[in-house]
């Protein structure tokens, strides 16, 4: 009796606590991987901080909602999650003394959580990035990995892969790739991994997060096929020259050597952009925004219930390529990446697919066009 009270403190006193920063749809489905990982390894914390952007559903509190009945009912209805996951409304709060930082919200909001954050992070703290964006920065392209390592000084892996929330968490077996080295790579992995979550590896963590970030323009290509009635020949091609595109890209913008070829036959390669291109909000609503032109604005509020597009990348992708071009609304990463090219004197040709899709959401170009720009793609040879 004394030895198992004895254990029990001794494992309170030395396991790392982890703090989950977001709690949406994918934060939510992470938590319950990483509670109930916490709940039996005794190289965690019990208890697993989760911070809730505060918001009311139906007359409640969601975090009293989720510390209640423990379940999100607005981001991961009908999911159960461990009782140890705790909901704090207090970013400061949550954060206070954690060992392992999950980051895991829209990439909108990085700037201003890690901003709220600093000073208030343990020193020898780690974080994992589950965000799958990125930022544009005066040299061009930046990754949030970087964006969180710059604000708080500490190091910083990614997890990316094939993980379609809904389906995490209703435990449907998959794979998912952490990019990091070293013992924080491995303590993460341990805190994810589940009998049906399997999780690799990777010592090539920026095309791991760069992969992320990129699908999710695909996706919207994929999404357009769909809304033009078209079949799985080009849903595969869109697939195919995609990622050809997301590969060259990659060594366009990290330097050469840095990007492993492996890395893209991982979960977080073409794995993910599979998933995404046929089951992800991306692919759904641009689906929507092919048949209807309403725009991604107002179609992501109309038909994800407070959850976020990332195909958003777009925006990035966007001001990447053009970079004299800003254009102030709607999916970020394409946008995000048309500035970047042009720093680097890259012309849009090299990314046909990237930058078609780019023009129908942004600058009114016909959906019905999309595929044209496809047709002498470099992809094909002379
Ligand atoms: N949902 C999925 O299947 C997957 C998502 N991801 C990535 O994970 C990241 C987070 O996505 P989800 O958890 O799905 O989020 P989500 O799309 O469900 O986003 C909604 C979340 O944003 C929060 N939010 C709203 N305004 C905010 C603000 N001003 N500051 C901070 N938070 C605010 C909401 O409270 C809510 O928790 C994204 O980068 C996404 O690409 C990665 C793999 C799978
Ligand atoms: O990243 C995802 C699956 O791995 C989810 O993609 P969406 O954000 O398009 O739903």
């Amino acid at each position: 009796m004394l030895a198992l009270t004895s254990l029990r403190y001794f494992r309170t006193a030395m396991g790392k606590r982890v703090c989950i920063v977001g709690s949406g749809n994918w934060g939510s489905a992470i938590a319950k991987l990483a509670g109930l990982n916490a709940a039996t390894n005794p190289l965690f914390e019990k208890n697993v901080n989760m911070w809730v952007y505060e918001e009311m559903v139906e007359g409640r509190k969601l975090t009293e909602i989720i510390n209640q009945d423990h379940e999100n009912v607005k981001y991961l209805p009908g999911v159960k999650l461990p009782e140890n996951v705790i909901a704090v409304p207090e970013l400061v709060d949550a954060a206070k003394d954690a060992d392992l930082f999950i980051f895991v919200i829209p990439h909108q909001f990085i700037a201003r959580t890690v901003a709220t954050m600093k000073g208030h992070v343990k020193e020898g703290a780690a974080a994992i990035s589950l965000i799958k964006g990125i930022n544009i920065t005066d040299s061009g392209l930046g990754l949030i990995s970087d964006e969180i390592r710059e604000a708080l000084g500490i190091d910083v892996s990614v997890l990316m892969g094939a993980n379609i929330a809904n389906e995490v968490a209703r435990d449907q077996f998959c794979e998912s790739t952490v990019g990091g080295f070293g013992e924080n790579a491995k303590t993460f992995k341990a805190l994810f991994q589940r009998p049906t979550f399997r999780v690799s590896i990777s010592e090539d963590p920026k095309t791991v997060e760069l992969c992320g970030a990129l699908k999710n323009i695909v996706a919207c290509g994929a999404g357009f096929c769909d809304g033009l009635g078209l079949g799985d020949n080009t849903k595969a091609a869109i697939i195919r020259l995609g990622l050809m595109e997301m590969m060259d890209f990659c060594k366009v913008f990290l330097s050469e050597g840095e990007v492993k070829n492996q890395t893209f036959m991982e979960s977080c390669g073409v794995a993910d952009l599979i998933t995404t291109c046929y089951g992800g909000r991306n692919r759904k609503v641009s689906e929507a925004f092919a048949k209807t032109g309403k725009s991604l604005d107002e179609l992501e509020k109309e038909m994800l219930n407070g959850q976020k597009l990332q195909g958003c990348v777009l925006k990035t992708l966007a001001q990447l390529i053009t970079f004299s071009k800003r254009v102030e609304k709607g999916p970020e990463t394409a946008r995000e990446l048309q500035g970047v090219l042009t720093n680097k004197k890259i012309s849009p040709e090299r990314f046909p697919l990237f930058t078609s899709v780019f023009k129908c959401c942004y600058e009114g170009a016909p959906v019905a066009d999309f595929l044209k720009a496809l047709e002498n793609h470099p992809a094909h040879g002379n």
